[in-house]
C-alpha cells in the first residue's frame, strides 16, 4: 500500500511537472520569443497590419484571396500583384514597401524595396544569411539536406562542390538529354490533334516533360532505377501539393498527419533507390568506366568519399542533391514555358518573330546546341516572361547574426520575405508600361531591361544564393521553345481563363488550354 502511495505521489508530481514544463515551453517559444523578436525589429521604426494569436495575419490573407478569385478571368491582364497578393498590395498602400506582417507566431520583415536589399547585402557574407526555418519542415521532404537547405559553411562547401557541374561545357553535353522528352511530347500532341483534340491543356504536358528532363539531366532514366526514382519523385510531388498547411502557427505540421506520413514513406523509397544508383555508379567507376554525363555522374566524378573532405560529397549528400535539382528545376522552367506559350498565343506577331529568328540561327535541322546563345529575342522573350510572371514569385531569408543596415540593425533570426512579383510589377522602377508584354525592353540593356534598379529584377534570387541551375534552365527553355515552335503554332483557347495563383508556385489555377496548330 504504502509503494503505491508512493508511486501515486511520483506520478503526480511528474505529471505536473512534465504540463509545466510543457506549457512553459509552449508559451515561451509561441509567445515570448516572437513578441521579442517583434519588439527588436520594430525598434527600427517598422510598423504593419495587426496580428491575431495564434494565427497572426494568415485569417485575413486568406480572406481577401476569397475575394479576389473570381476577378476578370476572360480578360489577359498582367497587372498581376494586387490579384496573386492582394494582401500585400493593400498593406503596401497603408505601411510602405517595408513592413512587418506575421505567419502564425514568426514575424515577417516585408521587403519590396530594392535599396533595402542591396544595403542589406553589401559588405555581408552570404552565409551570414540562412532560410527561415519555419519552412523546413514542409520542405526537407523535397530538399533534405541539399543545396537549397544548408547554411554556413556547409552550404559553402556545397555550392563549391556543385557549381563546377553547371558549367557551360558540361551543359552543352546536357542538352541532347532535352531533345527526346520534348519530341515525345510533340508526336503525342500532333496525334491528339490529327485524331480531332486541337485544344491541349500545355501546362499539365509540359510539366510532365520538364520533369522527366530534370530526372534525366539529374541521375539518368535509363540507369536501373531511375525511372521508379521519378515516379515516386512525382508521386511525393502530388502528396506535397495536396497538403495545405498553416505556416507558423503552434502545432500545425501535425496538420494532415496522413499526408505527412505518405511523404516520409515516398522520402524513404527514394533515398534508398538513389543510393542503390549511386552505389552501382560507384562499383562501375571503381572498375574503370567512364562517368555518365549527368549532374550525378559529374558530382561523383572527383570521386565519392564517404568522409566529409572538402572536395566530395557523401552518397547521402549526393541523394539530397539529386532531390534538391528535381524539385527545384522543373516546375519552375515548367511553368517559365508555360507562361510564355500564354504569351505567345496572345502576341502572336512574337510568336512568328521567334519563328524567323529560329529560322536564321538554327536552321531547318537538328538543332545545333553551340547556336543556342545566339537567339537573342528568344532570350528576351524569356526575361520578359519571368518579369511578368515570375514562377519563383518570392525569396526568403533569416538573419543568422545581428546585420547593420545603414542606421537599423536587422537582429539574428530576423525572418525576411522578399516580394519579387511587387518589384517586378513596380511602374516607379519599371515606368508606365511595366504590366505590357514588351520584351524589347531586354535589348539595350540584356541583364536588367532597362529596370531603374540592378535588385529590381530577380527572377533568380540574388546574392550568393542565386539559382544555380540558371544556365541549365536557359539552355532548356530554348530547346523546348525552338522543337514547339517550329512543329506548330499557338492560339488562346475561349476556355481559358486568366487567374494567376499562388499555388506553391505562380501558375495558371485552370491550366492553361491552348489552340495547337501543326505547321
Ligand atoms: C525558370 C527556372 C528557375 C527559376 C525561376 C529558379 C529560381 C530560383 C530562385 C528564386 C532561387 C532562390 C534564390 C535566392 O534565394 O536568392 C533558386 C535557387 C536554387 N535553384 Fe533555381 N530556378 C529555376 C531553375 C532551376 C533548375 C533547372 C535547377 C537545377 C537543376 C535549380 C536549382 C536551384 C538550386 C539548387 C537552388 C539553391 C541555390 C542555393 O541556395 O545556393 N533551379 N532558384
Amino acid at each position: 500500500m504504502g509503494v503505491f502511495l508512493l508511486f501515486q505521489i511520483f506520478f503526480t508530481i511528474a505529471t505536473i511537472s512534465f504540463s509545466l514544463h510543457f506549457f512553459s515551453t509552449l508559451i515561451f517559444s509561441c509567445w515570448v520569443l516572437p513578441i521579442r523578436a517583434y519588439k527588436k525589429i520594430k525598434k527600427n521604426g517598422f510598423t504593419g497590419p495587426i496580428p491575431s494569436f495564434p494565427m497572426g495575419n494568415i485569417t485575413e490573407m486568406k480572406n481577401s484571396m476569397n475575394i479576389n478569385v473570381s476577378s476578370s478571368l476572360n480578360v489577359v491582364s498582367h497587372d498581376i500583384h494586387s490579384t496573386v497578393f492582394p494582401y500585400f498590395a493593400r498593406w503596401q498602400k497603408s505601411y510602405g514597401k517595408l513592413f512587418i506582417y506575421w505567419l502564425g507566431t514568426e514575424p515577417f520583415l516585408y521587403v519590396a524595396e530594392p535599396e533595402f536589399l542591396k544595403n542589406m547585402s553589401a559588405g555581408v557574407l552570404g552565409k551570414s544569411w540562412g532560410k527561415p526555418k519555419v519552412f523546413k519542415h514542409d520542405r526537407e521532404p523535397m530538399f533534405g539536406s541539399g543545396l537549397v537547405m544548408v547554411e554556413g559553411d556547409e552550404w559553402v562547401r556545397h555550392r563549391h562542390v556543385i557549381t563546377p557541374a553547371f558549367s557551360p561545357c558540361n551543359l552543352k553535353a546536357m542538352a541532347s538529354l532535352m531533345v527526346e522528352p520534348t519530341t515525345k511530347m510533340l508526336d503525342q500532341w500532333a496525334t491528339l490533334i490529327s485524331s480531332g483534340y486541337p485544344e491541349i491543356d500545355v501546362e499539365r504536358e509540359i510539366t510532365t516533360t520538364a520533369g522527366e528532363i530534370i530526372a534525366r539531366t539529374s541521375f539518368g532514366l535509363s540507369y536501373q532505377n531511375g525511372n521508379k526514382v521519378f515516379e515516386k519523385l512525382r508521386a511525393m510531388q502530388i502528396t506535397l501539393f495536396n497538403s495545405n498547411r498553416y505556416v507558423g502557427v503552434p502545432f500545425s505540421k501535425w496538420m494532415c498527419p496522413k499526408k505527412n506520413l505518405e511523404a516520409k514513406r515516398l522520402g524513404k523509397e527514394i533515398d534508398q533507390l538513389l543510393l542503390s544508383i549511386i552505389d552501382a555508379r560507384k562499383k562501375s567507376l571503381d572498375i574503370g568506366t567512364s562517368p555518365q554525363k549527368d549532374l550525378l555522374g559529374l558530382l561523383m566524378e572527383g570521386g565519392l568519399v564517404d568522409g566529409r573532405s572538402g572536395k566530395s560529397l557523401t552518397a547521402r549528400e549526393l541523394v539530397d542533391e539529386c532531390k534538391t535539382f528535381f524539385f527545384g528545376g522543373h516546375e519552375t522552367t515548367a511553368l517559365a514555358l508555360t507562361w510564355t506559350l500564354l504569351l505567345l498565343a496572345t502576341y502572336p506577331d512574337w510568336q512568328n518573330q521567334l519563328r524567323d529568328e529560329i529560322k536564321q540561327v538554327i536552321g531547318d535541322g537538328e538543332i545545333d546546341f553551340t547556336k543556342l546563345a545566339d537567339l537573342k529575342k528568344m532570350g528576351w522573350v524569356m526575361k520578359e516572361v519571368l518579369r511578368l510572371y515570375s514562377p519563383a514569385p518570392n525569396a526568403q531569408r533569416q538573419a543568422r547574426e545581428d546585420i547593420k543596415v545603414d542606421d537599423l540593425v536587422i537582429p539574428n533570426g530576423t525572418n525576411i520575405w522578399i516580394d519579387v512579383v511587387a518589384m517586378h510589377h513596380d511602374p516607379t522602377l519599371w515606368g508606365d508600361d511595366v504590366n505590357e508584354f514588351k520584351p524589347e525592353r531586354f535589348k539595350d540593356d540584356p541583364l536588367y531591361g532597362g529596370c531603374k534598379h540592378k535588385m529590381g529584377f530577380l527572377p533568380f534570387g540574388f546574392g550568393g544564393r542565386m539559382c544555380v541551375g540558371k544556365n541549365l534552365t536557359t539552355m532548356e527553355y530554348k530547346v523546348i521553345v525552338t522543337l514547339m515552335l517550329t512543329r506548330f503554332s499557338f492560339s488562346l483557347s475561349s476556355n481559358y481563363r486568366h487567374s494567376p495563383s499562388i499555388l506553391l508556385s505562380l501558375r495558371p489555377r485552370y491550366g492553361l488550354p491552348l489552340l495547337v496548330k501543326p505547321l
